[in-house]
């Protein structure tokens, strides 16, 4: 163990959030000069205010390949980048975190590739992260350790700063144990996350297939007890240390958003965009990143067989799909992002007339202001994920909606369908009940409709981001870097 030098060497910061990105991207210019952008992702949407209002510091990846930076205050956050070359965004980042844990962990939608040199570098990578934490973090500071891409941290950080508190939150889900156990480092995994004094999963599901793997692969005694959402803890006794495993649904800044959304400028602005989609009846919106997990393509298939059908009539309907472009090194990206494309000429080239497209396609990043406008403007907003941990997307709609308007179609593949029952909850595998759900929700009747959004809007604005970051930080700070085993043997099962 390291401990007293270590120590008394420790950062300043007496809060950090570590994650494989940073909340901004180091973009590199043509004329050779640099800006700072806003990353892509629910992750940074969600974290940044927390990290605001604790006044924390921010380890992680700027976005680009060696980028040999200091750390800096950017726009009131400490941000502390650490840097990748190129070979290692392509092992850590695009093979291990995005080529094999992503689709393993999304229920193998593509085939997890397997590699040891990805696996070699990952755990390289993790440790650099480690190792950068270790500096920033003051004496008994609270460490918040962010997803796949960094699962072994937790151990590593603990072995180097045995003073600190350390939550660990996985933001995507957490496979079934059958699908988990097909990875060649499961054991490696399972300690790595065993490092931290809290888990935190999205879901009940996820804490207990993660409690099951800690009794079969660590070979450690958990509680057995059904885990509750923020309440209801799970706890895995390994050792003398007792870590805790529990449900944290994320959410977004909704107060902020439904403020901001009212506002008159953004009003006017979905007011002209409908006129600049020709005054459509209906307006269908997707808000993704590019990615095969959002199930881009099953709306696009469905949208083409209700045309199809005369169930929808494109000379009244547009559907606008604003798409971020996501991994774009990966294989399996290109060729989903090909398919999509190809999807979209299709339903224009059949059913478009000159100057009115059906399907509005824009494969850039866009301005938060203007998005927010889309929600404003969009009549049904589709959701459709093959499989997703939460989908922040769907919340940010109903936010933006405090005119009651507007119609929301949910997979029940998301984590976010757990908590909005109220939407048109469909099944993105039975592309039947897809265009069911479509349909239905582009014909609602207004009293039904206001009813359904007034009561997604209860929830989505009871359960802000603010009250995630809560909960899990409450119940981190009641543990403690050594705190005691919270289980009577009682609750306590054996190893199988
Ligand atoms: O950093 P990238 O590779 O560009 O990917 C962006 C982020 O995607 C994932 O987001 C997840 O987190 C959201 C918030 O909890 C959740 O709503 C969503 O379901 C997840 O997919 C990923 O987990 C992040 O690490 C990435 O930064
Ligand atoms: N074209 C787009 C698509 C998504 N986004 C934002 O990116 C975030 C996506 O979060 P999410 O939880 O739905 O999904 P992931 O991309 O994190 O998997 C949301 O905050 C969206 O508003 C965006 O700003 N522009």
């Amino acid at each position: 163990m390291v401990a007293a030098e270590e120590s008394t060497h420790a950062g300043g910061s007496d809060f950090v959030v570590v994650a494989n990105r940073l909340p901004v991207d180091l973009e590199r210019l043509a004329d050779g000069s640099t800006r700072w952008k806003r990353s892509p992702g629910g992750l940074v949407t969600a974290l940044e205010p927390i990290l605001r209002s604790n006044r924390g510091a921010w380890v992680g990846w700027a976005g680009v390949a060696d980028a040999e930076l200091d750390p800096i205050v950017q726009d009131g956050l400490e941000l502390y980048p650490v840097s990748l070359s190129a070979q290692e965004i392509a092992d850590y980042y695009e093979g291990f975190s995005n080529a094999t844990l992503w689709p393993l962990y999304h229920d193998v939608i593509v085939r997890p590739e397997y590699r040891r040199e990805w696996w070699n570098t990952y755990v390289e990578v993790n440790r650099r992260f480690a190792e950068e934490t270790a500096k920033a973090a003051a004496e008994g500071a609270t460490v918040w350790v962010q997803d796949y891409q960094l699962q072994l941290v937790p151990k590593m950080l603990r072995m180097l700063r045995p003073d600190l508190t350390i939550g660990f939150f996985l933001h995507i889900p957490f496979p079934p144990v059958e699908l988990f156990m097909q990875m060649p480092w499961r054991t490696e995994i399972v300690e790595g996350l065993l490092g931290a004094d809290l888990i935190g999963f999205h879901l009940p599901g996820g804490a207990q297939n993660f409690l099951y793997l800690a009794r079969r692969l660590a070979g450690h005694q958990t509680s057995r007890g059904t885990v509750g959402v923020r309440s209801k803890l799970g706890v895995v006794q390994a050792g003398f240390r007792a870590v805790r495993v529990g449900a944290f649904p994320i959410s977004i800044d909704s107060g902020q958003l439904d403020e901001q959304a009212r506002r008159k400028p953004i009003r006017d602005r979905a007011k002209q965009i409908r006129k600049e989609l020709g005054n459509p009846k209906h307006i269908m919106l997707g808000v993704d990143r590019l990615d095969y997990t959002k199930g881009i393509d099953v709306r696009l298939d469905a949208l083409l067989e209700l045309i199809a059908e005369g169930r929808v009539d494109p000379a009244e309907t547009v559907m606008v799909q604003l798409a971020t472009p996501s991994r774009e090194r990966v294989e399996s990206y290109v060729q989903m992002r090909g398919a999509i494309e190809k999807t979209v000429s299709r339903i224009n080239g059949e059913y478009a007339e000159v100057g009115r497209p059906v399907v509005h396609y824009i494969h850039r990043p866009i301005p938060r202001d203007e998005l927010i406008a889309f929600f404003v403007a969009a009549d049904v907003m589709l959701v459709t994920p093959l499989r997703d941990g939460m989908n922040l997307v769907a919340k940010e709609y109903v936010a933006c909606r405090s005119d009651l308007g507007g119609a929301l179609v949910l997979s029940e593949f998301t984590g976010a369908a757990a908590e909005l029952r109220q939407a048109f909850l469909c099944n993105p595998h039975d592309l039947e009940d897809v265009k069911d759900k479509m349909e239905a929700a582009l014909n609602q009747p207004r009293e039904d409709g206001r009813r359904h959004m007034r009561a997604l809007r209860r929830q989505v604005l009871a359960h802000d981001v603010d009250r995630w970051a809560r909960s899990f930080l409450d119940a981190l700070a009641h543990q403690g870097a050594a705190g005691p085993a919270l289980i009577a043997p009682a609750e306590v099962g054996e190893p199988e």
